[in-house]
This record gives C-alpha cells, structure tokens and sequence, in this order.
C-alpha cells in the first residue's frame, strides 16, 4: 500500500461494529481497504458532480486494480437530492445493472450522499451492505458514522429514513483540499458541536486550532476528525437507536431544521450553517432561563462568529428569503414534527455551560415561542 497512514477507531456495536479509518491516501488505496467486506468483486458508487469531478476517477481505479468492479451513478450536488425523486433514480440504476444481495454499495461524498445513498441500501432488496467514503468535513465527522439514514419531505427534514451501519468508513483528509471554503466551515459547526455536548476540553482546543481546521491543515484536520468520530462513536455504542443519549448530537438542531426547512433545502443555507444558529440559539435559550452563564453563551457566539460561520437568524431571512422575516408560527410547526417529540412534547438539546449539553422536555413551548419572536424579529 502506497504511503499508507491512518488511525483506526471503532465503532462498538456486537456484530454490526466496524471500523472508522482517518488518514491520508484511502481512496487510492481503496481496493485493499474495502477488499475485506464485499461478498463479491462488484460494487456500486453512488456520488454527486463536485465529487465526481475531483475524484471518481482515483476511487473508480484503485477498486478496479484490485480486480473490483465498479459502476458509478453520479447525481445532481446538494441538499435537494436528499429526495424520493433522486432515491428512486438510485435505486433504479441499482436494479437496472442488476445488484443482487452480496452487492456492496459505495456512499462516496457529503453527507447527501451517505444518507441518500445509504438509506437505498438500506431497502433496496431489503437491504445490503455498503461503505461509507465521506469527502466533505461534515460527512467525515458525523453524518458517516452512526448509520442515521434517510431523505427530507416536502414537510421537513430527514422525516423518512432507517437506522443502517456503514462495513467501514474511510475518512480520506487528503478529498478536503478541493472542498470549497464555506463546506469546511458548515462541517466545522458539527465539530464544535462535540465539544460542546460533553468535553470541554476539545472545544478549548478548537479555540485555539479551530482557525487551522477550517484553514486547510491536515494535521489538525485529522486531529478533529479524530476527536468528533471518538465522540459520535461512544455515543452511538451507547444508544444507536436514539432512544436517549443519542438525542444530544442533535444539539442546535430543532431550531436548525427547522431553519433549513423554511430556507426550502435550495443552497442558501447549508446544514452546518444553520446548526451553528441553532447551537447559539440553545445556548442564549438556556442562558435565558438561568440554566447556564451568559458569559458561556456569549463564548459559544463569539467563537462561531470568529470562524465564520452565521450565528444569526437574520443570515437565513437574508440569504434565503430575500429579506422577508422568519414567521415564528412557521418555524413552530416545523419543530412540532420533530423526531424528538412524544406524545406532543418536545425535548430539546439544553445546556448548564461548554460542554455540559442536557436533554430537556421540560422546556415549556410558549416560552421557546416567546424566544423565537424576540430572536427573529432582531
Ligand atoms: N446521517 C447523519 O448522521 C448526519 C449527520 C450530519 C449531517 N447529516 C446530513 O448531511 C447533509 C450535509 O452534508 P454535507 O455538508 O457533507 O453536504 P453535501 O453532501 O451537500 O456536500 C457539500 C458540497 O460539497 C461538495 N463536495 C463534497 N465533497 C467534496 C470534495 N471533496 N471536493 C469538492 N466538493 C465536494 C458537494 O458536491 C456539495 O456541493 C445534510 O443533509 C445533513 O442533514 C446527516
Ligand atoms: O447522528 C445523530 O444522531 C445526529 O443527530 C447527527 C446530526 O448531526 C445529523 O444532522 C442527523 O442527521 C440529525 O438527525 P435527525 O434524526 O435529527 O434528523
Ligand atoms: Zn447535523
């Protein structure tokens, strides 16, 4: 194997474990890699036009010269290709060249990709194998690991889906180098998010590094993916069904998703975007009830304002309304459907300080109204 370095890390699951590799040069060692999992020498690629472009090509050879057959489905880029629309056009091309039980499927992008691709494994033929090669910062932190898949509805977002694990994730830092800048920046929210769920230290750690994950250093950048894919796993060995610890990787995101569901998945505001919002958002919320420090809700801002990213509700009136305001009524109904609400509560993702995130379904819902009118209307 060429030049090969990377880390191993676990995810614990009895007999649905596998592994995470990060490290340099694993698309082009990809055959070996995956060589291991398939039951037979035929995959599937399902990818986008930006990843394609960059590195089909490199991932198509390095199977191929491990005597891996390979065919590829290259789909539209972005958030709107996480539909039934383009989960029938997978699963199509998948029964058109004939996938059979022991065919293994290949995620190779951002997380639109894992999840779509993954949640057509996850039925086609009542499910198969597949692998996840993440190529955005996002993708290689989170959305690979942890088998969440699935696509939005025209009534918010990842409404229809199934819990499916990945064989093997490989998490090639080097696909980061042709990631444009604002991806990084939407992937680096999701890092932030676990230092700010359960480990203080690692968010006092991207305060002083975060500048260089999202500046392009691979050294750092494998450190963080690292970290984050060691947090996601631990919590995912705990409760892979989300049926409580899980719920805290959804730090930022009821107000988040329902965010991206008012900016209608077009572009304007990418995942990471509006979980950074939302993260500042359930900090200032906690911080209002006198569950944490306002200094601490005052450093989670400063520290996503310092790197970039929007921690406004006003960049998504901007950005993807053209100026109108968010309706609070709107953004109420899409968090009523919620994948965290029971019998009509809501639990959200609450914080006593850095690093000490809560689930809370004690969290009275005139009060989050009340809070959305005095945030959205700034
Ligand atoms: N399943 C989960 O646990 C989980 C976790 C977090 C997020 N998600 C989901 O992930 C999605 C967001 O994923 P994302 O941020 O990776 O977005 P994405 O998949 O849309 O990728 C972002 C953009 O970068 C391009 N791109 C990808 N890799 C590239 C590369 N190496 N070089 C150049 N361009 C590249 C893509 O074409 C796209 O335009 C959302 O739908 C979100 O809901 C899922
Ligand atoms: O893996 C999880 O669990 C997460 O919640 C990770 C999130 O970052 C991710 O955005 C996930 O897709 C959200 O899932 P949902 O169940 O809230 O739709
Ligand atoms: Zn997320």
């Amino acid at each position: 194997m060429s030049k090969e370095i990377f880390k191993r890390l676990t995810v614990d699951l009895g007999d649905r474990s596998y592994d995470i590799l990060v490290g340099e040069n694993l698309v082009t060692n990809a055959g070996k890699l995956v060589q291991p999992f398939l039951k037979q020498q035929r995959t599937f690629i399902i990818t986008d036009e930006n990843v394609a472009k960059h590195h089909l090509a490199t991932l198509e050879d390095a199977l191929s010269f491990e005597g891996i057959t390979s065919k590829s489905l290259i789909l539209p880029y972005g958030e709107q290709t996480k539909s039934f629309g383009q989960l029938e056009k997978v699963i199509d091309f998948l029964l058109e060249n004939k996938i059979d039980r022991k065919s293994t499927l290949i995620a190779f992008g951002g997380g639109v990709i894992g999840d779509l691709a993954g949640f057509a494994a996850a039925t086609v033929m009542r499910g198969i194998d597949f692998i996840q090669i993440p190529t955005t910062l996002l993708s290689q932190v989170d959305s690979s690991v942890g088998g969440k898949t699935g696509i939005n509805t025209s009534r918010g977002k990842n409404l229809v889906g199934s819990f499916h694990q990945p064989q093997i994730v490989l998490a090639d830092i080097g696909l980061l180098q042709t990631l444009p800048h604002r991806e990084l920046l939407a992937g680096y929210a999701e890092v932030v998010k676990y230092g700010l769920i359960n480990n203080p230290n690692f968010f006092a750690w991207l305060e002083d590094n975060g500048a260089q994950v999202v500046g392009g250093s691979h050294q750092i950048q494998t450190q963080a993916v690292l970290t984050s894919c060691k947090a996601k796993a631990d919590i995912v060995a705990l409760d892979e069904r989300e049926s409580g610890a899980r719920g805290l990787l959804n730090l930022g995101h009821t107000f988040g998703h329902a965010l991206e569901a008012e900016a209608r998945y077009n572009g304007s505001l990418l995942h990471g975007e509006a979980i950074s919002i939302g993260m500042v958002m359930a900090h200032d919320l906690s911080a209002e009830l006198g569950l944490c420090h306002v200094k601490d809700a005052q450093i989670v801002r400063a520290h996503f304002q310092k790197i970039g990213l929007p921690i406004e509700t006003s960049f998504v009136s901007s950005n993807a309304l053209g100026g109108k305001k968010l309706e609070v009524s709107r953004l109420m109904d899409h968090m009523s459907r919620d994948k965290k609400v029971s019998d009509g509560r809501l639990t959200f993702v609450m914080t006593k300080g850095i690093g000490q995130a809560y689930l809370d379904n004690a969290v009275d819902i005139t009060t989050v109204s009340e809070f959305l009118e005095r945030t959205v209307t700034k």
